[in-house]
């Protein structure tokens, strides 16, 4: 294993945790008693939505808030307004995130804009904030607890190049935490770290804010009176459209399909990009049929969207919150409650005008029931088939007027949408199935707030112009996008295997997990769940299955001095190992928590339990810093395992989960091509070249912290291809002439391959599919057993031997007959 001393995302092979550690429990109720503290710590937001708004808030926090002014009368401004420079904005954090914060790495001048967006359910907030004056350099100055985030609750620190436009929500009926919020940041007066130019003044002396939707009108005069600024109104539909455009031109990764539990991130083609629907499902509907910038119709809407789904969920299942009605759909079954065709032919499908008899007929319409009361249906089920009836119905509505104008895209924002998952699906299954597959549903990852946003561009109305000029969207090839059109022309043919890997890499990620399992009544929902225990064979007549799924904790009998092994390579009893150890997993945190937090499809209530995560694993961490032997004998893997105890503890079953299968479409997108590639080669060429494969695909433990960056670019596949090309024998362990040997025979000696072999795979679904299937392949052909051999419990990235048997299902589906 490589560089692991680089590498805070590394991968420990072996490890055996003897100690038992009582984690959480304690931790968790320290935390309860600290609460209050929490609070008044924070902003002047109170209750439970602390926790949510210090999520949301990013970048923001204490740090800021230490430098908030008393008042903010210093309104002035300079001789030159300052621009607001969009080139190269992308999106921070990960794909999975929702309402992710978007970086504007090239924005010199100090802004200072606010934009709102008062809805009928709830106020959306754009701001912009200039990174913090801290040098980057100085990490290792300071203290491990200031590191831990401990004294002043940050998540996180940035590098000071450029700012960032923070997306944050509340509820309308709260809009007083919303001006809590606004005022503790300053925002109104161009935030706590503005040095140069403020918001806008109007002509007498007071700060004015852009703003839209209808409590712009509704509640002009509570801004005033409790923040002293006047709002500049932006219409609503002008808005939205200028938020979408922004969006659509300049952030990669922004726009998706979402079809049958699967996300695939669309690349938009700026000079292709209209005409296009755009459907805002906020608590009504609005559909827009936009032809350009600031060239739109409203073309149609419905009263049936957000707002009804919400107010009638309330009513009918007594949910104090949307995100629990949400929740609650989640366990629903609507077959209890929708009347199918089944229900109404007796079971059987009414092919003559394509109906199965699974199609919902009637929604709600078992309902009808004499027999039965409100309190007969479980929640769940009412939540889910009223969010089925409005989605699909939403779906259905948009693709006709997509029809009527001859619109193939559609795209749909509003934060009813949420990123849910069934929502989504439950669009596009209209869009597809009326459309017969002709029109496409899309998504965007900032839904919510593009009248925000479109707000917030107007305070510069040639924003948009600015971005043609700086071509803002970026291929995989880093080319404009006219160009690429040629130049991929032009470059098909030498389009490699890996160039494709590349490529598929950035545009695949993962299904949401949010996604429940089961049939949906949608038709074709069946989400695969693994299938542990169950041998299955398929064309390939590969055997998979799993052959020991209890842990134990045994030394493996094969090692040559078994006595002596000791998993722990790194010790901790060296107090600077120990602190350098310390402040990686420390600074790695918030990555993990975002990790965590999306894994489990990035509810809030996952935001919370992540947020507690982190702050517990922090608090263990402060108390190992201070006493390292709290828990027993420290040592590197103990640290890591404590860490993989804590997020179950918190209920996070596999924090990498989604990243695995991002990693493994990836994979199994490029498969074929490798192998034929393999195939081509001359049989001692092959050998090295899978060798190398095995260890290029073992991509995390090959360490750095570039290595992790990347990979938050979705690029990690690059670091792929980057050390196939850099890998030179001899390695550190080399075997391979032996192995060669073997395989192949030499001078008279004749082949003699192993008999068993086992393969222990380790990191990454690109370790198994790219690295050892090749490779076992290849052993199998030489009449070599093959057994894999993966961990039980998910552990960093690994992949677990419960995952194994659908990795390899699907792999050997896609085995060239070759
Ligand atoms: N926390 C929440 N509270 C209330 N509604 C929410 C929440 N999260 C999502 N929603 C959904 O989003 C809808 C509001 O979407 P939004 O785009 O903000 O529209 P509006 O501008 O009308 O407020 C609500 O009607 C509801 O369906
Ligand atoms: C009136 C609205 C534009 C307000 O926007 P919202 O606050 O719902 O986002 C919207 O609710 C709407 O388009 N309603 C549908 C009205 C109709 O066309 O029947």
């Amino acid at each position: 294993m490589a560089s692991l001393k680089e590498d805070p995302i590394l991968g420990i092979d072996g490890i055996t945790i003897k100690e038992e550690f009582e984690i959480a429990k304690p931790v968790i109720d320290k935390l309860r008693e600290d609460r209050p503290a929490l609070e008044t710590e924070g902003t002047v937001i109170k209750g439970e939505s602390v926790i949510d708004k210090v999520i949301e808030e990013g970048s923001g926090g204490q740090g800021e808030r230490d430098m908030v002014p008393p008042t903010c009368t210093s309104i002035h401004r300079s001789g030159s307004r300052p621009q607001l420079d969009l080139s190269k904005a992308a999106i921070e954090g990960n794909f999975e995130e929702r309402d992710p914060t978007i970086l504007l790495p090239n924005q010199s001048d100090d802004i200072s804009h606010l934009a709102l967006d008062i809805g009928g359910s709830l106020i959306k907030l754009v701001y912009f904030s200039r990174h913090q004056d801290r040098p980057t350099n100085d990490k290792r100055k300071k203290t491990v607890k200031e590191r831990l985030g401990l004294s002043n609750g940050n998540r996180r620190s940035y590098p000071i190049l450029g700012g960032r436009l923070h997306f944050v929500k509340f509820e309308t009926s709260k809009i007083n935490e919303c001006l809590d919020f606004i005022s503790s940041k300053q925002l109104h007066c161009g935030g706590v770290d503005s040095h140069s130019w403020h918001s806008d003044t109007s002509s007498n002396g007071n700060a004015v804010i852009k703003a839209t939707g209808g409590g712009a009108y509704k509640y002009a005069d509570l801004l005033k009176e409790r923040l002293g600024v006047s709002l500049d109104k932006e219409d609503e539909m002008d808005c939205l459209v200028a938020g979408a455009n922004f969006l659509l031109k300049a952030i990669r990764h922004e726009a998706f399909t979402h079809m049958e539990g699967q996300k695939e991130f669309v690349q938009i083609d700026q000079n292709d990009m209209f005409p296009y629907l755009l459907v805002n499902i906020g608590s009504g509907v609005s559909m827009i049929k936009v032809d350009g910038d600031g060239k739109f119709e409203r073309v149609s809407g419905t009263n049936v969207g957000g707002g009804t789904y919400w107010g009638l969920g309330r009513l009918l299942t007594k949910c104090k919150s949307f995100d629990e009605l949400l929740e609650l759909s989640q366990r629903g079954d609507n077959g209890t409650i929708d009347m199918l065709v089944g229900d109404i032919y007796g079971g059987m499908d009414y092919n003559k005008i394509g109906l199965s008899a699974s199609t919902i007929a009637s929604s709600f319409g078992k309902a009808i029931s004499e027999k039965k009361e409100l309190t007969n249906y479980r929640p769940e089920d009412i939540s889910l088939s009223l969010l089925r009836m409005i989605s699909y119905n939403i779906g259905q509505i948009s693709y006709l007027n997509a029809l009527r104008f001859g619109l193939k895209r559609i795209f749909f924002g509003g934060f009813f949408i949420r990123g849910h998952a069934y929502t989504m699906d439950a669009i596009s299954f209209a869009v597809h199935f009326w459309s017969k597959g002709e029109a496409q549903a899309m998504f965007l990852r900032h839904e919510g707030f593009l009248g925000a946003l479109g707000a917030f561009m107007s305070y510069e109305k040639h924003g948009l112009d600015d971005l043609m000029v700086h071509q803002l969207v970026e291929s995989y090839l880093g080319l404009h996008p006219v160009k690429r059109k040629r130049k991929r022309k032009r470059k098909r043919k030498r389009i490699s295997w890996m160039e494709k890997f590349v490529q598929k890499g950035t545009e695949i990620t993962a299904p949401v997990p949010m996604a429940s399992s089961g049939t949906t009544g949608l038709g074709g929902f069946e989400v695969p769940s693994s299938k542990g225990g169950t041998l299955r064979s398929d064309a390939s007549a590969l055997n998979v299955g799993v052959l020991h799924l209890v842990p134990t904790l045994e030394v493996f009998p094969q090692l040559a001095d078994p006595k002596m092994y000791e998993p722990n390579t790194i010790d901790l009893a060296d107090h600077s190992e120990l602190e350098y150890w310390f402040t990686v997993l420390s600074d790695h945190l918030p990555d993990l928590v975002d990790k965590a937090v999306a894994s489990e499809g990035g509810t809030d209530d996952s935001k919370r339990r992540g947020d507690a995560f982190a702050r517990a694993f922090s608090a263990h961490l402060a108390r190992l810093m201070e006493e390292p032997a709290a828990y027993g004998k420290l040592g590197l893997a103990n640290l890591l395992e404590l860490r993989e105890e804590c997020l179950r503890e918190f209920q996070f079953v596999d924090a990498y989960r989604s990243i695995k299968q991002r990693e493994n479409e990836a994979s199994l997108a490029v498969l074929p091509d490798l192998l034929v590639e393999l195939d081509s080669m001359t049989e001692e060429t092959r050998l090295l070249t899978l060798i190398e494969g095995v260890l290029a695909a073992n991509i995390f433990d090959w360490g750095s912290r570039a290595c992790v960056e990347l990979y938050h670019k979705g690029t990690i596949i690059e670091i792929y291809r980057m050390s196939r090309n850099k890998m030179q024998r001899p390695w550190r362990v080399d075997d391979f002439d032996a192995f060669k040997e073997r395989m192949l025979g030499s001078g008279d000696k004749k082949p003699c391959p192993h008999k068993r072999a086992l393969l222990f795979v380790d990191n990454s679904g690109a370790d198994v599919i790219l690295g050892m299937l090749p490779l076992a392949r290849e052993l199998l052909r030489h009449g070599t057993e093959v057994v894999l051999v993966a961990n039980s419990l998910p552990a960093l990235n690994d992949v677990t031997a419960m995952e194994l048997p659908d990795i390899v299902a699907e792999a050997a589906k896609v085995w060239p007959r070759a």
